[in-house]
């Protein structure tokens, strides 16, 4: 029988009262693997409530001791790196390999941020630098803690996605909600799992599990969260920007990443960037390359190198390493699909692939698509890359930008004063010059503008965004 997974409240692993539970499906094995609590609105009162008395006292310990909890919850996610990775596998379908890498890389995640948090430094101002004012006035800047953090994840990578959000907002003295999506919610299981193993005191991290329908919008309602980091899809992101109470919001959503190809790029190095950019983990990454914009009169040939590359992608399970897996669900390689015959019914051509085989979507090239078609905006999360060919920079930088989402672009030229012109001017928040769009390292600030969110992620920029400034200011008198 599938296993029960339970929920993490005030320290307890508990079975929800609601006697309801959630089925979680294996995208290859096709297989229920288990399943987590359907909790109840009571029940995330509770959790919140604990979070909120827990916060207190956790704010109160210095950043080192804090520190040596998030130390061990490292060192215990590295002891357990087979049993997650396996989780993150079979849950979500990711190759076991790149699920270990994604354990050790939240690991060196946690590790950097207590080493971050360590380092970070207050200010202070004197006040004889702003007219009329003087010396006897100072001003002394330091971060505090906003509180109680809802820290919300999605399904593609359920532990580092996860932890990015939870060790910035323990570090600084916040304490924790996180709601991992569902399909993924196993590995957040785990991942709680080692964190509880470090002794870590009761209320300060709570793991909430439930219908999206049930949970989901009391959460982000729920007027003792002070602060929401999202990660997932942009119309979920705007729905909880939209019913938010008037608290900060860090928002990673969707995107639509452009690889823009100039004439004079490498091509043989740019199609590999390419394809390992939209197809890894059959393009379910939020910085997949999801659409060329390559110039005209390289775009045979760029064209034919893809099709090469892609007719040596291993297609099948996760279990044997395959590149190319099948997709988190049906609903997704439907709407995949449904992209795929919208373009060919355009008459777009199909240079390889558009093979399917349930939720398994073989890697597909789409070339000559146009600007009515669905594929040339939408974001597939699958493993369909449209080319679009293109007669100048200009009109590149314009199709780049017509985009609603503005996550990153890539430049592939091997003209460095041509990438730096074209770079400003692409709406997004990063823009990768010869190189293949990516979140990492993970110490980078990670930016979405437009449709592809708010606020800044990156390990700094994280911890800033779950603190603010608090001003003492000392009035000298003689
Ligand atoms: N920009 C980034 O950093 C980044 C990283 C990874 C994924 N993504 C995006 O995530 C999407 C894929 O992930 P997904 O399918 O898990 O996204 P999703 O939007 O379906 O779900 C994300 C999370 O939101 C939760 N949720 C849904 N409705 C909610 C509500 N009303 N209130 C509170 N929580 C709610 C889900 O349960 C899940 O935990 C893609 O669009 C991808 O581009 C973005």
């Amino acid at each position: 029988m599938a296993k029960n997974y339970q929920f993490y409240i005030n320290g307890e692993w508990r079975e929800s009262r609601s006697k309801e539970s959630i089925s979680i499906l294996s995208p290859y094995l096709r297989e229920e693997i288990g399943h987590v609590q359907a909790i109840s609105q009571d029940e995330v009162d509770e959790a919140i409530n604990g979070a909120k008395l827990a916060q207190k006292e956790w704010s109160q310990l210095s950043v080192r001791a804090r520190g040596e909890y998030l130390y061990r919850w490292a060192n215990e996610l590295l002891a357990m790196k087979n049993e997650i990775a396996q989780s993150i596998m079979e849950e979500v379908g990711k190759t076991f390999n790149d699920a270990v890498k994604e354990v050790e890389r939240t690991a060196d995640f946690i590790q950097y941020t207590i080493e971050e948090a360590t380092h970070m430094q207050g200010e202070s101002m004197l006040g004889e630098n702003f007219p009329g004012g003087n010396r006897s006035k100072i001003a002394v800047t330091h971060r505090v803690p906003l509180g109680v953090i809802l820290a919300i994840s999605p399904f593609n990578y359920p532990v580092n996605l996860s932890a990015a959000k939870i060790a910035p907002s323990l570090i600084v003295g916040n304490a924790v909600i996180f709601k991992p999506a569902t399909q993924g919610a196993i590995s957040g299981v785990k991942m709680i799992e080692a964190l509880h193993k470090t002794g870590l005191p009761k209320g300060v991290l709570n793991l909430v599990t439930g219908r999206g329908s049930v949970i989901g919008d009391y959460l982000v309602e729920h007027p003792d969260i002070d602060m929401i980091s999202f990660t997932g899809g942009t119309e979920t992101g705007q729905h909880i920007a939209k019913i938010s109470n008037m608290i900060p919001l860090v928002m990673e959503l969707g995107g639509k990443d452009p690889a823009i190809v100039r004439e004079d790029a490498d091509l043989v190095f740019t199609s590999k960037q390419i394809i390992s950019g939209a197809y890894s983990y059959s393009g379910q990454r939020c910085t997949a390359i999801k659409r060329v914009l390559v110039n005209e009169t390289v775009a045979d040939e760029l064209v034919s190198l893809l099709k090469e590359e892609i007719e040596s992608l291993t297609v099948g399970s996760p279990e044997e390493n395959n590149i190319i897996v099948p997709l988190i669900d049906d609903k997704s390689a439907d709407f995949v699909q449904g992209l795929i015959d919208d373009a060919l019914e355009k008459e777009a051509t199909l240079v390889v692939g558009n093979k399917r085989e349930g939720n398994l979507i073989y890697p597909t090239l789409l070339d000559n698509i146009t600007t009515d078609m669905r594929v040339a905006w939408e974001e597939p999360f699958g493993p369909v890359l449209p080319i679009i060919r293109v007669k100048s920079d200009k009109e590149a930088i314009t199709l780049a930008n017509a985009s609603k989402f503005g996550l990153q672009a890539s430049v592939f030229t091997k003209d460095i004063n041509k990438a730096f012109t074209i770079a400003p001017q692409i709406e997004a928040g990063s823009v990768q010059i010869n190189g293949r769009t990516e979140r990492g390292p993970d110490h980078f600030p990670f930016i979405g503008i437009k449709g592809s969110g708010m606020g800044t992620q990156g390990i700094k920029r994280s911890i800033e965004a779950m603190t603010r400034e608090k001003v003492t200011i000392i009035n000298i008198y003689e």
